[in-house]
């Protein structure tokens, strides 16, 4: 059972428990996250994962065509897609992930409360080439396991912590691609603060990607400067998509 969770993330990760299996022939191969940013590094333009997201507990509420939206990510250079599947706050869906996956050749990341393999079967077989995993709401015998099982399909977890512990505890289960979410999904408050302090603490052979409140150039710039290789945007992107070709060359 995960640890002690409190209003809305308890919600959500109950539900989680309840989502459906979906059994689908996968349609596409595995593109590797991890090249993708070399690649897009080598091109000299900034890797961002450009995120799909409708609503949020932190009062989005846009919508977008999901297909238009993706490949205009992917045209303008976006090193992976980032699909909310959570389908309860933040009207997700399980076919964003698939219409999303069949629509772009760049690597999409499945972004959900994950907390069965059941799940992660479900995002392999939609299409998914990486699958979040939240330390805030896993054990580490959990968190263990399922970094395990999303390599057993040759996809990369992107492991998210928030503070230096749940990093520690990232750390030990094998880590290799680190999101750190400078919102703290309790409070849902933004502390920028923390990703600059997290950053340096972690290897220089893990990929770290910076995720939340990420509006303009100057933070892609600055969050390079203090370590960061990649950066999760949501918000930002699904108000003013044409930002994406601001944040590739920041
Ligand atoms: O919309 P923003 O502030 O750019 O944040 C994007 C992304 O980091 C955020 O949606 C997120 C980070 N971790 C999550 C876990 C679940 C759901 C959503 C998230």
């Amino acid at each position: 059972m995960p640890r002690y969770l409190s209003g809305w993330l308890n919600d959500v990760v109950k539900n989680a428990f309840k989502r459906g299996y979906i059994s689908k022939t996968r349609e596409r191969p595995i593109h590797d996250f991890v090249q993708r940013v070399i690649e897009v590094k080598g091109s000299g333009r900034t890797p961002v994962i450009a995120e799909y997201k409708r609503r949020s507990p932190s009062g989005l509420n846009v919508e977008a065509d999901p297909i238009a939206y993706s490949k205009l990510m992917e045209r303008n250079g976006a090193a992976a897609l980032s699909v909310i599947t959570e389908n309860t706050i933040f009207s997700g869906s399980y076919e964003y992930l698939e219409i999303i996956a069949r629509s772009v050749k760049i690597p999409v990341l499945m972004k959900d409360f994950v907390v069965t393999e059941a799940q992660v079967d479900t995002g392999f077989n939609l299409g998914a080439d990486m699958v979040l995993l939240i330390v805030r709401i896993l054990t580490e015998r959990e968190l263990e396991g399922l970094i395990e099982y999303v390599r057993s399909y040759r996809m990369e977890p992107l492991v998210e912590v928030h503070d230096e512990n749940e990093l520690e505890m990232a750390l030990r289960c094998g880590a290799k691609v680190i999101g750190i979410n400078s919102r703290d999904l309790l409070t849902l408050k933004v502390e920028k603060e923390k990703v600059r302090t997290i950053l340096p603490l972690i290897p220089s052979e893990v990929l770290k990607v910076a995720e939340s409140g990420i509006q303009s150039t100057e933070e892609i710039r600055e969050l390079k400067r203090a370590g960061a290789d990649a950066f999760l945007i949501g918000t930002s992107l699904m108000k003013e998509p044409d930002k994406i070709k601001d944040f590739v060359n920041a």
